[in-house]
């Protein structure tokens, strides 16, 4: 299943919930930073395309500093993007590439619509919540409402994210309410998968 939302949606609250009924969840914003951990060929890679500006004194990546530089310039953001998608991609089929049995797989994707890998999944959910509420989680989280605006820019609109989307999960009241949309969605994974390969169980 693929599982994704605009930044500040609650893709994570979504997928903790679900790692707790059991799913196994790939998390591709922790991919994101494991492939330029320290001493890693794509912390050197970022390095080198983007000077040692990005980087802490202790050599760690400076996120804060390149996130500056990505959302505010298009061309900076897709190199970044070519250094880090492809082993964000290899690092996943290296992890996952021998499927657990009966396991529930949650590929939680933030730019899963902006790739096109809509398609690569036997079912998209997306979480929404209105933008002004996302700025206001987003701020208590500490990501300043400039930067907040300026990812959400770089990434599609709800109606390209609908348009995809097999179930939605309206994330606009509390975490009580997103938690119960999210209990019926694991009922109905389970039954889906209890059905079998190959049977289209409705949800
Ligand atoms: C620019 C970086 C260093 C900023 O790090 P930071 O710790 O501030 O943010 P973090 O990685 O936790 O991402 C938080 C959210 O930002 C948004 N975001 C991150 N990268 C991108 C991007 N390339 N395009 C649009 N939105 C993005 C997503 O909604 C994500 O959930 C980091 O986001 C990064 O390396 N991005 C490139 C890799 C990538 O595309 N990751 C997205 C998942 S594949
Ligand atoms: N229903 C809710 N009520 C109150 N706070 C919430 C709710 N859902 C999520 N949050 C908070 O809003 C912030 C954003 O949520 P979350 O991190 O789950 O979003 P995300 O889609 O994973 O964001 P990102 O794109 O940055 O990874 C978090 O601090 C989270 O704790």
């Amino acid at each position: 299943m693929g599982l994704t939302g605009g930044i500040g949606s609650g893709k994570s609250a979504v997928s903790a919930r679900l790692a707790e009924h059991g799913a196994v969840v790939v998390d591709a914003d922790k991919l994101a930073r494991d492939v330029v951990a320290p001493g890693t060929p794509g912390l050197a890679a970022v390095a080198e395309a983007f000077g040692p500006g990005v980087l802490l004194p202790d050599g760690g990546l400076d996120r804060a500093a390149l996130g500056q530089i990505v959302f505010a310039d298009p061309a900076a953001r897709r190199r970044l993007e070519g250094i880090t998608h492809p082993l964000i991609r290899d690092e996943t089929a290296r992890r996952f590439a021998a499927p657990v049995p009966d396991a529930i797989v949650v590929h939680d994707i933030p730019l899963l619509v902006e790739a096109g890998m809509g398609e690569g999944y036997d079912l998209v959910v997306v979480v929404e919540a209105p933008r002004q509420l996302r700025l206001e989680r987003l701020a208590s989280r500490g990501l300043p409402r400039d930067q907040a605006e300026a990812r959400m820019a770089t990434q599609a609109d709800d109606a390209a994210r609908r348009a995809v989307a097999d179930v939605l999960l309206d994330n606009s009241g509390d975490l009580t309410g997103l938690y119960a949309q999210v209990d019926a969605l694991w009922h109905d994974l389970v039954a889906r998968r209890d059905a079998g390969p190959g049977t289209d169980a409705p949800l």
